[in-house]
């Protein structure tokens, strides 16, 4: 709809996989998983609700869609904003809050710990990005920074803060397929 769109497509293809743009109820019924990209989360709900996209996503989300979300994503599927009015699909068991780094580091980049990528540390860009202030009983915290989760698992829902599609590490979408395919 907006936002990194293309950056995912690139690094799913770079993964080996097919993948395409999605933007009407019929291309979302064609994939068999699906990435809500950064961008600006009031503009992509905006947007899904206007091409008829929420209900056939909350629904496709039920049915246990595997499903990657970063950065304006993670907020697009949180359960609740805080302090803030604003729609989500709550398909993901997360409080959030929006812009919370403040303003001098309101983007920045590091490297992350995460065990289930590997030993390596990861790159991870943050761009105005959200904080999750609370996880439900079935989110799994995959990665931290300063104490806060900024990569969590919820069945086949993966939620990053960061934008793994803008660096050439490929580790978090090569795993996001893997869950996918029941793999992991
Ligand atoms: N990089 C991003 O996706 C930023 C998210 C954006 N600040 C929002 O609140 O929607």
């Amino acid at each position: 709809m907006q936002g990194a769109f293309r950056e995912h497509v690139d690094a799913f293809r770079r993964c080996g996989c097919e993948a395409m743009e999605v933007r009407t109820r019929e291309e979302l019924d064609e994939v068999a998983a699906l990435a809500i990209p950064g961008g600006e989360s009031t503009a992509i709900t905006k947007l899904l609700r206007s091409f008829g996209l929420w209900e056939a996503l909350l629904k496709r989300g039920a049915e246990d869609l595997p499903i990657l979300a970063t950065c304006a994503g993670v907020i697009v599927l949180a359960r609740g904003i805080v302090g803030s009015d604003q729609v989500s699909l709550g398909l993901l068991d997360v409080a959030v809050r929006r812009n919370a780094y403040g303003r001098q580091v309101d983007s920045f980049e590091t490297e992350l710990k995460i065990e289930a990528l590997g030993t390596e540390p990861v790159p991870a860009i943050f761009i105005r990005a959200p904080i999750i202030e609370s996880v439900g009983p079935k989110v799994e915290v995959l990665a931290t920074y300063r104490e806060k989760a900024v990569l969590v698992r919820q069945g086949r829902i993966l939620a990053a803060t960061f934008h793994p599609e803008l660096t050439a590490d490929l580790r978090l979408h090569q795993y996001f397929l893997e869950m996918a395919e029941g793999k992991r």
